[in-house]
């Protein structure tokens, strides 16, 4: 991917918010292997529920913060929508008018969950936010508070993120595959599966490419979750014969989008075009092959 010149003078120091979940280590990682200057803020020392916790960690002279924060059960914000919209909307405008009063930018992330499924080409990143779901309601009053907070931000959507840790799709795939020597996985819900080590990479050179307001970060290609799991399983060398069903056939408490690809060309236009999927999910699964996690 061509990154121009570094010059991470202009966005260091940082913050990064929650540098244990999923996404947070990825970018704890980058950062590292990058030798750059951050601070970390998790619970409990730091928690969106507490505003002077978040006060106490925006503090002037940060100059980025990255929130890898989020309420991500998705089945579970249908009956705790109160909960999750105070982490995922609320907070997000408190850390919007925080950024905003000390002079950092906000890079934030987002969800194909925001829209509503129904288009049939890439979503582009100014389609009307329409979500189905609860967990896509917070996130899109989670947007539109950083776009009226006035800060310095870059919002970042993103897809079915997966990594060789924490709890994810392709972890939970490798594992029923080897276990079943069969599985139904809904095949009319097509999108874009994202690789956070690559969505964290790809983040950086984007902010530091000068991208701001919203960006659309996936891996390339597209596929249903069940030709994901088919490649997983196939790749991993496992036996399970994975058989498409129908999202009736599987039936969960939160309504999912039918189709949630997201259009890239804005974000590829500044830092190049974007890896497919089964040349990350490639690299992935190597790398889970070699650990205990
Ligand atoms: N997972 C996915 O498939 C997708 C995710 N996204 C977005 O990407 C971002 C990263 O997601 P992902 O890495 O999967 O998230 P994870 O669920 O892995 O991590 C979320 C983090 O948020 C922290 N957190 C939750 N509530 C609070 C709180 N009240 N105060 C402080 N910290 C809190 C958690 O802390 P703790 O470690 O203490 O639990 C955890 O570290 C989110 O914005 C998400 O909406 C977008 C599209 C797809
Ligand atoms: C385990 C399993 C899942 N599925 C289906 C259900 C669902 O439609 C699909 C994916 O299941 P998940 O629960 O992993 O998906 P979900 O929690 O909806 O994932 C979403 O998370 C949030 C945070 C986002 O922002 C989205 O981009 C997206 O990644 O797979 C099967 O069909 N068969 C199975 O055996």
């Amino acid at each position: 991917m061509p990154m121009n010149q570094p010059d991470f003078q202009k966005i260091t120091p940082l913050l990064l918010i929650s540098p244990n979940g999923m996404l947070g280590r990825a970018w704890r990682e980058l950062l590292d292997a990058h030798g750059l200057d951050y601070e970390t803020a998790a619970r409990p020392d730091f928690d969106l529920n507490q505003p002077e916790t978040i006060e106490a960690h925006l503090v002037d002279g940060v100059r980025t913060v990255i929130n890898c924060s989020a309420w991500t059960d998705v089945d579970g914000a249908e009956t705790h929508e109160a909960d999750a919209m105070l982490v995922n909307g609320e907070a997000v405008g408190q850390l919007a008018r925080r950024c905003q009063a000390i002079n950092a930018t906000l890079v934030h992330y987002s969800t194909d969950y925001v829209f509503n499924g129904r288009a049939e080409t890439p979503y582009r990143t100014d389609q009307p936010r329409d979500p189905l779901n609860a967990y896509g309601r917070t996130k899109a009053r989670g947007e539109l508070l950083i776009e009226q907070s006035g800060c310095e931000h870059l919002i970042i959507r993103t897809s079915w993120l997966y990594a060789p840790w924490g709890s994810n799709f392709v972890r939970t795939m490798a594992r029923l595959t080897a276990e079943k020597p069969t599985l139904r996985v809904v095949d009319d819900q097509r999108g874009r599966p994202t690789s956070c080590e690559h969505l964290a990479t790809t983040s950086l050179a984007l902010l530091q490419n000068g991208g701001r307001g919203v960006y659309h970060i996936t891996d390339g290609g597209e596929c249903t979750w069940c030709e994901f799991t088919q490649e997983i399983n196939r790749q991993l060398g496992h036996s399970c014969d994975v058989q498409p069903c129908t999202t009736d056939e599987f039936p969960r408490p939160a309504k999912r989008p039918a189709y949630s690809v997201l259009d890239l060309s804005e974000a590829e236009h500044l830092v190049g075009p974007m890896p497919e999927w089964k040349v990350n999910l490639r690299s992935v699964l190597d790398r889970m092959a070699g650990s205990t996690e």
